[in-house]
């Protein structure tokens, strides 16, 4: 077991607050990313967890054992940083074996657990090479093999993959991944790329200015954003908030955009959801994908287009309407060219609404 829960944790450097407030529970054997923009706060965060830093207030709980002052060594937990830290003046095989060696394993077991970790890290074909002639990204991937070598119930990963090129990125997105449920461990994972949090973790939890601000799967963050920082961040382009006003329309509400047009009447929860908190001014949100063409005269937004950036078979149309601006993403979009205007409407069940004034997302009644 190996549970974590951070509990009214605050960080303070002098008189700057890094971690203002956080209560986060992690729970046994899950891939949870603390995902956030630089200087959110989730490297303190993850040095509190692993006995770095102290906290100013708060506790760190293991399986519900306060942590909190126990030196870093003797938390049982792996480390692996932005900056691969091996050494280099020996190869890869002693390096896999250096924490077992430590711990006494038997000779037999460690060579056992050398082999496995190098089978999954794919990291045979250098086992007797010296780690000083690897390349960047196979030395990543010994510092990762050498932290999990001891198979720790807490592994923790600040930015592990920030150094090392885009194709190599994508194979170890894969091969973490299956590492963590290869090996059972909890693991906590630092980065501010959605992309790496999105395809890895079992939860987020995004951070911004020390707060955390969501908690849940990457589709439920993705999909029901609570804010529009997390609208905003999560995504390729992120979702579009389009500043509008509610009108009534016929019975029910809409949205009218003002130069970029008007929606059509709101679903009936996200309606009673509005009139419930009682917002005027909102963003209208949509992701660029779930923007789809309408036909002409029907109610829906109506936007030119100013740019279109194409991404081998994929393109991004930018529209823009006076200040209001919107993206969308599609697959098929060959024909489309600046300066056409075009009329677009939500997928069913798409739109997401944000108080202006709050930035929060208002809620289905
Ligand atoms: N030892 C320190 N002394 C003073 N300020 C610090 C210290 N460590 C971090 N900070 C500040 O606390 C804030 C949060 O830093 P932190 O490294 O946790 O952010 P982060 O989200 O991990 O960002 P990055 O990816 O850029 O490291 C930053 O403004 C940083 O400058």
């Amino acid at each position: 077991m190996a549970a974590i829960h951070l509990q009214n944790l605050v960080k303070h450097f002098g008189g700057f607050a890094a971690i203002k407030q956080m209560d986060l529970e992690i729970r046994d054997k899950e891939f949870m990313a603390l995902l956030g923009p630089s200087g959110c706060g989730k490297s303190t965060t993850m040095n509190i967890i692993a006995g770095m830093e102290n906290p100013s207030s708060g506790r760190v709980m293991f399986d519900g054992v306060d942590v909190s002052q126990v030196p870093m060594g003797k938390r049982g937990v792996g480390f692996v940083f932005q900056n691969y830290a091996i050494f280099t003046h020996m190869t890869v095989r002693q390096n896999l074996a250096y924490g077992l060696k430590v711990r006494r394993l038997p000779p037999k077991e460690i060579e056992e657990k050398v082999a496995k970790i190098a089978g999954l890290l794919q990291l045979e074909p250098y086992l007797d090479r010296p780690a000083a002639k690897l390349s960047v990204n196979i030395l990543q991937r010994l510092a990762i093999g050498r932290s999990a070598a001891v198979n720790p119930s807490i592994f923790l990963l600040d930015e592990p993959l920030s150094n090392v090129d885009a194709a190599f990125r994508a194979v170890m997105r894969t091969e973490l991944k299956h590492l963590q449920r290869e090996f059972g461990q909890t693991m906590v994972y630092v980065t501010h790329d959605q992309l790496e949090a999105m395809t890895m973790a079992d939860r987020i939890a995004v951070m911004d200015h020390g707060l955390l601000q969501q908690v849940g799967s990457p589709l439920e963050v993705y999909n029901n954003p609570c804010n529009t920082f997390v609208a905003r961040f999560l995504g390729a382009p992120g979702m579009n908030l389009i500043a509008g006003t509610v009108i009534e329309q016929n019975g029910s509400l809409a949205v009218d955009c003002g130069p970029a047009g008007r929606s059509e009447a709101l679903p009936a929860p996200l309606a009673a959801g509005l009139r419930k908190a009682g917002a005027k001014e909102v963003f209208f949100g949509v992701r660029p994908e779930d923007l789809e063409f309408a036909s002409e005269g029907g109610a829906g937004l109506s936007m030119p287009v100013v740019f279109v950036e194409r991404i081998g078979p994929r393109a991004i149309l930018h529209l823009a309407a006076g200040d209001r601006t919107a993206k969308i993403v599609s697959e098929n979009l060959v024909a489309v060219t600046t300066g056409e205007r075009l009329r677009l409407v939500p997928r069913p069940g798409r739109v997401r609404l944000f108080d202006a004034g709050s930035g929060r997302a208002i809620l289905e009644v």
